[in-house]
């Protein structure tokens, strides 16, 4: 389990925000506060569960992160049985009398969502759709009827209250719909999808500059660079993310490779960095890919 209780307060794990992310923020926040969850989604690497966790500390609640798979399931979600603990009592005060009381129960754990309904967190569930829909389905009665029902929990009570404070954010990646689970439409209706893109020149720019502290002009080639790839792969899908940005930023930064499209150790760096998503993405050869980002880098000079 994943409790986040510090604000971010590193450089490298600033959010940078510009104008769009800036409003793309508060207006998810006004959203939040009257009541209803957010979804954001958008392509890999865009910076969905960023923003998410902007958001969540701006709700100024203990933050709780659930990642979706396909193996989660209520028992992950509401809790389970562990075992048993025993207790026993001997009482031989009168030494020809022995007494013994031995009481055994069943041990519960509370789940993810349990706990974090119960206290009022602020639950992240980065990448809902990778869950399966019968998994998901909780969630209506969430947020809904405002109550977690407790399937499988021996208790008088047949459900929870969710707690005043408790919140969820959602995140997930359109992309990955195709060929795992559908997401629910039911669920969809009852949150605030906002779209996540990817960033423009200028925005990817400012947060190399202020995330990583590069020079305004090195940042430059890096985001000219990634966007020119963009550009060659248009509605294809697996486009350089910010992600990869950041990686070539990093690397060149840490170890002192010149931020130059001639330079050649930058070209290879480029080269090791962003040739597999273009073999992916535009169904070339590594060759022919190579080529390409070499010739792009160039062109960055
Ligand atoms: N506004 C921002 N300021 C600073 N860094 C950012 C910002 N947005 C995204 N990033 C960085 O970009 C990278 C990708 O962001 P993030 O993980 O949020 O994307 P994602 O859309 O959730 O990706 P995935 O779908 O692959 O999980 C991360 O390293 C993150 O720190």
């Amino acid at each position: 389990m994943t409790v986040l209780s510090e604000r971010i307060t590193t450089n490298n794990n600033a959010f940078i925000q510009d104008e769009l992310t800036k409003s793309l923020l508060s207006r998810s926040l006004r959203y939040v506060k009257t009541g209803y969850p957010v979804h954001f989604t958008g392509p890999s690497g865009s910076g969905k569960t960023s923003i998410a966790i902007a958001l969540a500390n701006k709700l100024k609640r203990p933050v709780m992160v659930m990642h979706g798979n396909h193996e989660l399931d209520n028992k992950d979600l509401i809790g389970s049985f562990s075992g048993y603990t025993s207790s026993k009592v001997v009482d031989q005060y009168v030494r020809s009398v022995y007494k013994k009381d031995e009481t055994v129960t069943e041990s519960w754990i509370d789940g993810r969502l349990l706990e974090a309904v119960k206290k009022g967190y602020t639950l992240i569930y980065d990448e809902f759709s990778r869950s399966s829909p019968a998994t998901n389905n909780i969630f209506l009665s969430v947020l809904e009827e405002g109550v977690l029902p407790l399937y499988g929990l021996k208790s008088k009570r047949p459900y929870v209250k969710v707690h005043p404070k408790f919140k969820v954010i959602f995140t997930s990646n359109p992309d990955e719909y195709a060929g795992v689970y559908q997401t629910q439409d039911a669920l969809l209706d009852r949150l605030i999808t906002l779209h996540v893109g990817y960033k423009n020149k200028e925005q990817e720019a400012l947060i190399l500059r202020e995330k990583l502290g590069v020079e305004k002009n090195e940042a430059h080639i890096i985001s000219n660079l990634v966007q020119d790839l963009r550009k060659e792969f248009g509605k294809r899908k697996g486009n350089p993310s910010l992600r990869l940005s950041i990686q070539i930023t990093k690397i060149a930064k840490n170890d002192d490779i010149p931020i130059k499209g001639s330079n050649q150790d930058f070209q290879q760096l480029c080269i090791d960095l962003l040739s597999h998503s273009v073999v992916q993405g535009l169904e070339i050869t590594y060759e022919d890919a190579n080529d390409l980002i070499r010739e792009l880098c160039k062109k960055t000079t």
